[in-house]
């Protein structure tokens, strides 16, 4: 297939990029480098530097089959203090994209929606029945495309899949997490291990969980890059299906900070902090429903296994950018 990947100079996007070339797919990648980076591109993949809004219709009408769509704002207190960014950066660009589509006559969309869309949930594990109630605008415009998605689906024939992730990490070769405002906690803590920062606040440790501190569901993005291929040979013309893709097991802040001690072999200072505002205590993935239907076995579910990618991948950052200073 020829796939356009928006959003492929970033972090899950590059990885999957790198795991759709690898499976033999041709990808055209389309980012405005707003958060990515040009050399997280795949060696083999085209890419066209830009805007979903100024260039997705002229590369979707060079002849694409399918569309992963990955760009997006993804900083949650971002989008708490600056919502208008999220609603036209994520709303309307992805609004913007589909216009784009439907005027190329490309009718396949796989969309990376996320866990914030449940807000502080009722029942864990979480399925996708669960009400759709986002804590953040974040979590909020990521719900919004879902919804027009099913309605494009219903109305327009659109082929769509939404697919939820919990907390992604690891790294899939070269291609691991480096985002320039970093909030998300395993690049943080392996942050302190390098000597980038002297400490790791802990965001809470009043949570109704077993340390304390809140509890989430890590899925390595080798395993997630997998699913989105499935996820394209699962979409049905007219159909928009939505499914939770984690590993079905909580990991508490103290959990991966420890983890991290082992596999870095560094003491990792963790300093108590207030919460976090909008945090919910626990994030877990009931995954069932991707299992089943995409036939999807996540291969790599061990918390130190998906720390020990990471690790590599940071540390291969760091010594490559100290050969260079
Ligand atoms: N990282 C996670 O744990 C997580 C969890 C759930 C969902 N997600 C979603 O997965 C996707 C990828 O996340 P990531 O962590 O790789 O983020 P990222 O910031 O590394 O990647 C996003 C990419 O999109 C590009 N981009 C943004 N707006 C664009 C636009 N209008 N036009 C063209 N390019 C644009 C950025 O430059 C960047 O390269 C996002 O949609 C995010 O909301 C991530
Ligand atoms: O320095 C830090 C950073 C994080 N945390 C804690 O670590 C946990 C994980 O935080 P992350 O920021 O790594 O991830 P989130 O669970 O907040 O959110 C991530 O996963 C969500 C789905 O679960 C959404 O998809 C969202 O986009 C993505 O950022 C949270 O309890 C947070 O409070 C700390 O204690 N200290």
């Amino acid at each position: 297939m020829r796939i356009l990947v928006t959003g492929g100079a970033g972090y899950i996007g590059g990885a999957t990029t790198a795991r759709l070339r690898d499976a033999g797919h041709d990808v055209v990648v389309l980012d405005d480098l707003s958060t990515g980076h040009r050399d997280a591109v795949p060696d083999g993949c085209a890419f066209v530097e830009g805007g979903i809004r100024d260039r997705a219709h002229e590369v979707l009408s060079t002849g694409v089959d399918a569309v992963l769509h990955f760009a997006a704002k993804s900083v949650v207190p971002e989008s708490v203090a600056h919502p208008e960014r999220y609603w036209d950066g994520n709303v309307g660009a992805s609004l913007a994209l589909l216009e784009a589509m439907r005027a190329t006559g490309v009718r396949t969309l796989v969309f990376s929606s996320t866990a914030a869309v449940y807000g502080e949930p009722e029942t864990v594990p979480i399925t996708e029945d669960a009400p759709v109630r986002p804590g953040n605008p974040y979590g909020a415009t990521k719900a919004a495309i879902d919804a027009a998605l099913a309605e494009h689906a219903r109305m327009h024939g659109l082929a769509a899949v939404s697919l939820r992730y919990f907390n992604v990490a690891g790294a899939y070769g070269p291609h691991g997490e480096r985002h320039t405002t970093e909030t998300h906690l395993i690049p943080i803590v392996l942050g302190v291990a390098l000597g980038e920062r002297p400490s790791v606040a802990v965001y809470g440790d009043d949570y109704a969980t077993p340390d304390g501190t809140c509890v989430r569901d890590y899925i390595h993005v080798t395993d997630l890059a997998d699913a989105h291929l499935r996820a394209l040979e699962a979409c049905t013309p007219g159909r928009h299906r939505v499914y939770n893709l984690g590993n079905g097991a909580g990991f508490s802040v103290r959990d991966v900070i420890g983890v991290c001690r082992e596999v870095t072999g560094h003491p990792i200072p963790a300093v108590a902090a207030p919460r976090r505002p909008g945090d919910p205590g626990t994030l877990v993935a009931s995954s069932e429903r991707a299992r089943t239907e995409l036939g999807w076995t996540p291969q790599y579910t061990g918390l130190r296994r998906i720390v020990a990618d990471a690790w590599s991948f940071h540390s291969g950052v760091a010594a490559a950018e100290g050969g260079r200073a």
